[in-house]
């Protein structure tokens, strides 16, 4: 599956930003009904977006465009499940905020059609959860159609959970972004990193920062990032995708790896370095990514 390496948020009820979103290059367009929506939106976003589906209003768009609903703990998850899957056109991934247990993701959808589901990781709760929530996820696809996906860092409601003042890079809550990595590829789930929290200083977006965070966690495993505006997207795509020197490298070594196997060594020296399997698996992984990210 393509990874989604900048998944833009766009606000279920504003209809400017919703077609402004058709002529950009996100990966995944997040027509959201949660937090960018206010309170008395609620309704309008959903059968905004109902009507988007309905009418195929992306169908031309190379973007995902997914939805994410209201928390399981809200009164609202019931209505802006039956109101967005309630018609013949469902989006392709559902995205589900603050899961907390494996109960709040033991629920039932009507249809057949497989849907991705993308799990947000935001509060103390779920990150001591974390295992058992993807456990739970894993097991339950195998009856309810829906495909686990991705985990995303939601760092805003976590650092409200927590109480936190977040510094730039995030070191305060370090421990639950690298804990959500590692749960993440022990569950075949991609990990979508925090977005960043300062967007600008007089409405200029401060784009070296966010290159910054995203170098950062692309070091950690993370593959993709949340981003809330147009002008972030191209930054957060290119940080994600393994420049051409190191996918040049990434090729020599594994042809390099395939002539030494034939001669029985296991281990040599590839510019300078010491190469066995586990470097191979790191270069064959570069190779997967530039592959699973079908825009550049
Ligand atoms: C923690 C979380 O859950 S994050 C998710 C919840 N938050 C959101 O969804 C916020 C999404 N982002 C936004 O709503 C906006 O970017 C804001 C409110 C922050 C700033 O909006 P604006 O003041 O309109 O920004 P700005 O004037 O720089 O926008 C430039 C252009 O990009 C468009 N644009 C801005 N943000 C978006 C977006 N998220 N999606 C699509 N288009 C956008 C604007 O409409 C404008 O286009 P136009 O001139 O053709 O109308
Ligand atoms: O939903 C995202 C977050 O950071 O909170
Ligand atoms: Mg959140």
């Amino acid at each position: 599956c393509s990874s989604r390496r900048a998944i833009l948020y766009v606000p279920g009820d504003d209809i400017r930003k919703l077609n402004k979103a058709l002529s950009l290059d996100a990966d995944c367009i997040v027509m959201d009904c949660e937090d960018g929506v206010a309170t008395n939106r609620k309704e309008e976003a959903r059968v905004t977006i109902r009507q988007w589906l309905d009418e195929g209003r992306a169908s031309n768009s190379t973007s995902e465009w997914s939805v994410r609903v209201n928390s399981v703990e809200s009164d609202l998850c019931k209505e802006d499940l039956q109101t967005v899957l309630g018609g013949a056109n469902k989006p392709p991934t559902l995205l589900l905020p603050k899961v907390e247990s494996k109960e709040h993701i033991q629920w039932h959808m009507g249809g057949c059609q497989k849907i991705n589901l993308i799990m947000y990781i935001e509060s103390a709760r779920a990150v001591v959860n974390l295992p058992d929530i993807c456990r739970t996820a894993e097991q339950l696809s195998s009856t309810a159609p829906l495909k686990p996906a991705a985990l995303v860092f939601g760092s805003d409601d976590l650092c409200a959970n927590l109480g936190v003042t977040r510094s730039d890079n995030g070191t305060e809550i370090l421990y639950a972004r690298q804990k959500l990595v590692l749960v993440a590829k022990a569950f075949h789930l991609q990990a979508i990193d925090m977005r960043v929290q300062v967007l600008c200083f007089d409405n200029i977006p401060d784009l070296d920062g966010l290159q910054r965070q995203c170098e950062a966690g692309a070091r950690m495993g993370y593959t993709g990032k949340q981003v809330i505006h147009p002008v972030q997207i191209p930054i957060v795509q290119q940080a994600f995708m393994p420049t051409a020197a190191i996918v040049e490298w990434a090729e020599g070594l594994i042809a390099a790896f395939q002539e030494h196997q034939k001669l029985g060594k296991g281990a040599f020296v590839y510019k300078g370095s010491m190469i066995d399997m586990p470097l191979l698996r790191q270069a064959e992984n570069i190779i997967k990514l530039v592959s699973s990210n079908t825009k550049v």
